[in-house]
C-alpha cells in the first residue's frame, strides 16, 4: 500500500493537509508536512469553537467528554468547503481524544467523498498511541484507502521527515 501512495505522489498527484487542533500542536506538525510536501493545508473547523472547558477531560460532563462517550456525535463544522475532487492523497490529523480521533474528523469525512482516495492519518497526543485511532477508522470508513499513519508528538523534524520519506 505505502508503495503505491509513494508512485502516486511521483506521478504528481495533489496532496492535502487537512488537520483539526484545538491548541496548536497538531496544527505545528501539520505545518511541517506542507512544508515539505507543497500540499495546500486545510484546518478542519467546528462551528462551535471548542473553549479550554469544552477540553476539560476530567469531567465527564464536559463537551468533549459527551462527545467521545457518544459514537454517533458529529459537531457541526464550518469553514471552507472542499472540492476533493482536487486532491489525491490527503494528509489527514488530529489530536488523541480517549484513544480514538475526536469526534469532529469524523463529520469531516462523512461530509465529502473520500471514497477510492488515500487517506495517510497523523496524530499528536500526550502519550497515547495512533494505532487504536487508525483501526476504528478503518472500521467505520472501509471505503477509503488508509496508508499508514504516525503519532508525530517529536515536533516538526520529524513530521518532516516523515512526509519526506511518504513522497519520496
Ligand atoms: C478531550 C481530550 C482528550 C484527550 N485524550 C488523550 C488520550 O486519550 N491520550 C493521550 O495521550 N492524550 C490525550 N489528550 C491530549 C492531546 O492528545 C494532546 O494534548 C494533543 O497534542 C493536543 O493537540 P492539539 O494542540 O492539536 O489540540 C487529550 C486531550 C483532550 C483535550
Amino acid at each position: 500500500q505505502k508503495q503505491s501512495v509513494n508512485s502516486d505522489v511521483q506521478s504528481g498527484k495533489k496532496i492535502l493537509v487537512a488537520y483539526f487542533s484545538c491548541t496548536g500542536t497538531t496544527e505545528k506538525v501539520a505545518n511541517a508536512i506542507v512544508e515539505v510536501t507543497g500540499g495546500k493545508p486545510y484546518k478542519i473547523t467546528p462551528a462551535d469553537p471548542y473553549t479550554s472547558a469544552d477540553l476539560n477531560w476530567k469531567d465527564k460532563n464536559s463537551r468533549s467528554s459527551r462527545e467521545m462517550s457518544d459514537e454517533q456525535s458529529r459537531p457541526v463544522l464550518s469553514g471552507d468547503v472542499l472540492n476533493v475532487k482536487d486532491y489525491d492523497i490527503v494528509f489527514l490529523g488530529y489530536p488523541i481524544w480517549w484513544n480514538l480521533c475526536p469526534r469532529p474528523i469524523n463529520t469531516f469525512i462523512e461530509k465529502y467523498d473520500f471514497s477510492g482516495k488515500t487517506i495517510i492519518p497523523f496524530a499528536t497526543s500526550g502519550s497515547s498511541s495512533i494505532i487504536n485511532s487508525i483501526k476504528y477508522l478503518k472500521k467505520l470508513y472501509p471505503q477509503i484507502k488508509w496508508g499508514e499513519g504516525k503519532l508525530l508528538n517529536n515536533g516538526t523534524g520529524q513530521a518532516k521527515d516523515w512526509a519526506k520519506q511518504i513522497i519520496k
